[in-house]
C-alpha cells in the first residue's frame, strides 16, 4: 500500500492498518487513533482530525498535559541523540532547528528548560508552522503566561502538527 492515501481508503483499513498509519499524528499518543476508530467512515481528513481534537479536548486537565509531555524537546536531548519519531524530526528540519547556531542552540535549551521548570510539561510549537527566530521568540514570550494559558496554548499546537501530519497521510486533492 502506498503511503498516501484517499479517504475511501482509509475508511476500508482495519484496526490494526489504521494504527500502524495514525498512531503517531499525536506524538506517541496512538489512543487518539485508537479512540476515533468508532467514527468510521470519516467524511474527509478534515473530519478524522475533529474526531482527535474532541479526544483530546475531553481529556482531563492531567490527560492534557500527559499529550504534552509526551513530545521531544524541540532541538533537545532526543534531537543530539539522533532519536526523535521520524515526523518530529522532519518537523523540527522544517523550522531549521537543525542549522542554529551554538548561541542559538543554547538559548533555546536553557529556555526550554526554564519553561519546563515553570509548567511541568515542556514547550511545544508546531514547528512546521514557524521557523527558528519565530520559534526562539515564542517561546521567551509564552514563559509569561499561565500554566492553565499554556495548557490550553500547547495543545492547540499538538492539533495543528496533528493536522499537518494526517495531511502527510491524505493529502486534500
Ligand atoms: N516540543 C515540540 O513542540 N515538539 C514538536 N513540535 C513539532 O512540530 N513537532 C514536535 O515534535
Amino acid at each position: 500500500m502506498s503511503d498516501v492515501l484517499t479517504i475511501s481508503q482509509v475508511n476500508e483499513l482495519n484496526y490494526e492498518e489504521f494504527i500502524d498509519l495514525f498512531g503517531n499524528v499525536v506524538e506517541h499518543c496512538s489512543i487518539c487513533a485508537a479512540a476515533v476508530w468508532r467514527f468510521r467512515p470519516f467524511r474527509d481528513v478534515y473530519h478524522l482530525h475533529q474526531e482527535i481534537c474532541s479526544f483530546v479536548d475531553l481529556l482531563p486537565d492531567t490527560g492534557k498535559e500527559g499529550v504534552l509531555r509526551l513530545h521531544p524537546d524541540l532541538a533537545g536531548r532526543l534531537a543530539e541523540l539522533g532519536s526523535l519519531t521520524q515526523e518530529s524530526s522532519a518537523e523540527q528540519k522544517a523550522a531549521g532547528l537543525d542549522t542554529m547556531t551554538p548561541e542559538e542552540k543554547q538559548l533555546l535549551k536553557d529556555t526550554n528548560a526554564k519553561y519546563r521548570d515553570k509548567f511541568g510539561f515542556p514547550f511545544v510549537i508546531c514547528a512546521r508552522q514557524n521557523k527558528k527566530e519565530a520559534i526562539l521568540k515564542g517561546i521567551v514570550e509564552r514563559l509569561e503566561h499561565s500554566a492553565a494559558e499554556e495548557l490550553n496554548i500547547g495543545i492547540e499546537e499538538v492539533k495543528k502538527i496533528c493536522m499537518l501530519r494526517l495531511l502527510n497521510i491524505v493529502p486534500d486533492k
